[in-house]
């Protein structure tokens, strides 16, 4: 793994998050990116050379949706750079962890995306994530 790419944090709103956020972080959101397939709007903080990536659901039953109904606002998953998606994949697989697909997907912000699943890694859901050039 290159760095951590960025955090993601569910909010019920991101009205009252991104500028929550901004005065928390003394920065301004980036950007801002609608990602259909996952149901979620998203904005972005640059933190040094890791982002802040905030995501409130955009339809009933979604994911984030149904992870703040269990759990609450919070830290959702930790995303990891990776200079090859597909071989980075392959390894943790044959390393046994679970991955929740089986080819990467377009994910915010110009970038090749995959999921591990939480029961596999200590509770914590993992993204990896590798730059589209
Ligand atoms: C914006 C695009 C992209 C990017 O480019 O950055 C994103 O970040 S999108 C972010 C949203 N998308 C995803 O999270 C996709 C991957 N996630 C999933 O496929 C699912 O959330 C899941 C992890 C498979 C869980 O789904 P499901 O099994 O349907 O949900 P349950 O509510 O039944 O939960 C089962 C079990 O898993 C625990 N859980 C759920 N979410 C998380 C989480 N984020 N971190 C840790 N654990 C999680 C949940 O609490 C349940 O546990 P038990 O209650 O103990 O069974
Ligand atoms: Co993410």
């Amino acid at each position: 793994m290159l760095r951590v790419e960025h955090i993601g944090i569910a909010v019920k709103s991101l009205d009252i998050s991104i500028p929550l956020f901004e005065k928390l972080l003394n920065a301004p959101c980036y950007k801002q990116e609608v990602i259909g397939s996952e149901q979620v709007q998203t904005a972005f903080f640059q933190q040094g050379e890791t982002k802040i990536e905030l995501l409130e659901s955009m339809l009933p039953g979604s994911i984030i949706e149904r992870f703040i109904n269990k759990r609450g606002e919070g830290i959702h998953h930790i995303a990891f750079e990776v200079a090859d998606i597909k071989a980075e994949m392959k390894r943790l697989s044959e390393e046994g962890f679970t991955l929740l697909q089986q080819e990467p997907t377009l994910g915010a912000d110009n970038k090749l995306v995959c999921f591990l699943h939480p029961k596999t890694t200590n509770g914590v859901l993992i993204e990896l994530c590798q730059e589209i050039k």
